[in-house]
């Protein structure tokens, strides 16, 4: 009888089932999108039904069509959107607010308010990151404050707070398993990464009651099964990685130095630190990569909210395109240089910026500019923001010694070699692009003894093409320039916005 793990990937626009083989080949891949919904400037939100029921449904459905009962899966592995919040009822599992999710800005006039050298500097030596919108501790502040007797219940220890895998897991095993890994965790501003346990004194400054939490293990645990009622008998539930840190396994960077990017709704670049939790002095995070067996390995990240995302807005915004893959074909003659840039800060900067209030904007446009320009420019400025992280990590001293790319966007030829270009660094796509679902594939097979060491799975890594730069270093630095020449006019104007108020 044959035997599946069956990988889970909650993104952000989409929940998607995929079933491997035990030598992590992909049986099958069913995928459903559901409504982003932004109720106010800013906002986003979605509701968490849609989460739960996407993934029930791809996963039954994945598992019909191939003819696979729920006996053949050794195991689950899920992996999820980061930082998106979710507060529900311990009692009835009832979400008593819409997920809040990583890209919403509401809590931005609060991280200023209590914004200080001195809480911005505990925050970064403990978690690893900034005091931003982006991470969860203030949007769980958010939710208590703002629905009705949320924090009295919280303080009776009647409330739950997860990120999507820990929500995910508590309805699969019908409310028995309050649980998340050590990356999820690692991403909510409340857990201290160096001694990997919540943190007293941030749940005393966000005011948030310890009963809330979830548990946190290793990325490769025992968390759970499923109730037999959902797929005819329990599966095991043995991995749980937020997205990005799974893609960074599913390209098999182990090793210190390697990295990886993948170009989803954002774009998240990941550079192995090994057992060292560094530093950035260039605003960029420090975070879990994994947690294995009690060992902590650590990466730098640079996060940068709009990639994909924008290929989206060009697509169902502006309408400019019928599908996001038609842009490869529209911009192949356009020029480099074609002088206009297009900043897509529509919910703020990212790394390095760390921005909440800037805006987009398109520049430099001319008479002559035509919509392949602005399709052109949409794919180019993805590989600036990324040049912008590459930057910071070099003024932290570090330079990727192997550059993997991943997500939907990658798929993308001129963009891939675009981004070489104005890295001036080789570009690897691996032959399976479904790095984030591959990654929790193997964090289950390594529970499970499938796989034997993260040694064995870096054999498995297969290239599918690998882009070189071509351009020449003086065009590089010219365009270069004047894309940060743009960043400075969407932050100068933004400030200028602020202080005309
Ligand atoms: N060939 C392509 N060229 C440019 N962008 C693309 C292409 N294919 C997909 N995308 C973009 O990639 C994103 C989907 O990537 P995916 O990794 O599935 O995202 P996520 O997991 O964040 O939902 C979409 O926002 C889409 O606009
Ligand atoms: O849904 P994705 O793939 O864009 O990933 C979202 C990130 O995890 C946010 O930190």
């Amino acid at each position: 009888m044959s035997k599946y793990i069956l990988s889970i990937d909650q993104g952000t626009t989409s929940s998607r089932a995929i079933l491997f083989t035990k030598d992590a080949k992909v049986v099958d891949t069913v995928q459903q999108t559901f409504p982003q919904h932004f109720p106010n400037n800013g906002w986003v939100e979605h509701d968490p039904n849609d989460i739960l029921q996407t993934v029930l449904s791809t996963c039954k459905t994945v598992l019909a069509n191939n003819q696979v009962t729920a006996e053949q899966v050794i195991a689950i592995g899920i992996t999820n959107q980061r930082e998106t919040t979710l507060v529900w009822n311990k009692k009835t599992g009832q979400p008593i607010y819409n997920a809040i999710v990583w890209q919403d800005r509401r809590t931005s006039e609060y991280c200023e308010q209590i914004r200080s050298d001195k809480l911005s500097k505990k925050i970064s030596d403990k978690t690893g990151l900034l005091l931003d919108p982006y991470f969860s501790a203030t949007k769980i502040r958010w939710i208590l404050d703002n629905v009705t007797d949320a924090q009295q219940q919280a303080l009776a220890g009647e409330l739950a707070f997860g990120t999507v895998d820990s929500y995910l897991l508590w309805h699969l095993t019908a409310g028995k398993v309050h649980r998340t890994d050590a990356t999820n965790a690692s991403r909510t501003l409340l857990f201290n990464i160096h001694q990997q346990c919540w943190d007293e004194e941030l749940l005393t400054q966000f005011n948030i009651p310890h009963s809330m939490l979830p548990e946190v293990m290793d990325s490769a645990a025992e968390f759970g099964s499923t109730s037999s009622e959902i797929f005819g008998a329990p599966i095991k539930i043995c991995a749980m990685a937020g997205d990005q840190q799974a893609a960074l396994i599913g390209q098999a960077c182990f090793k210190e130095g390697m990295a990886k990017s993948t170009y989803g709704t954002g774009c998240f670049l990941m550079l192995n630190t090994g057992d060292k939790a560094l530093t950035s002095n260039n605003r960029l995070l420090t975070t879990v990569a994994y947690r294995l067996n009690g060992r902590v390995t650590y990466a730098i990240e640079g996060s940068i909210f709009m990639a994909g995302a924008t290929m989206q807005w060009i697509v169902e915004g502006l309408k400019l395109l019928e599908h996001a893959g038609d842009s490869e074909a529209m911009v192949k003659d356009v020029p480099l240089d074609h002088g206009v840039f297009l900043v897509p800060s529509f919910t703020g900067l990212g790394a390095p910026y760390w921005d909440a209030n800037a805006r987009g904007a398109i520049l430099g446009l001319t008479r002559d500019s035509g919509i392949s320009t602005i399709v052109a420019a949409a794919l180019q400025s993805v590989g600036y923001q990324t040049k912008d992280l590459q930057k910071a990590m070099e003024g932290d001293g570090l330079r990727p010694s192997i550059l993997r790319v991943d997500g939907g966007m990658a798929k993308n030829n001129w963009a891939m070699q675009f981004l070489a270009n104005i890295l001036g660094a080789s570009v690897e796509r691996p032959a399976l692009t479904e790095t984030t679902s591959l990654g929790v594939a193997y964090l289950a097979g390594l529970q499970t003894g499938i796989y034997k060491s993260t040694e064995q799975l870096a054999t498995m890594w297969q290239c599918d093409r690998r882009f070189e730069p071509t351009m020449s270093i003086d065009e590089r630095n010219d365009l270069y320039a004047k894309w940060q020449h743009c960043i400075a006019q969407v932050t100068l104007s933004n400030n200028a916005t602020k202080d005309d108020c």
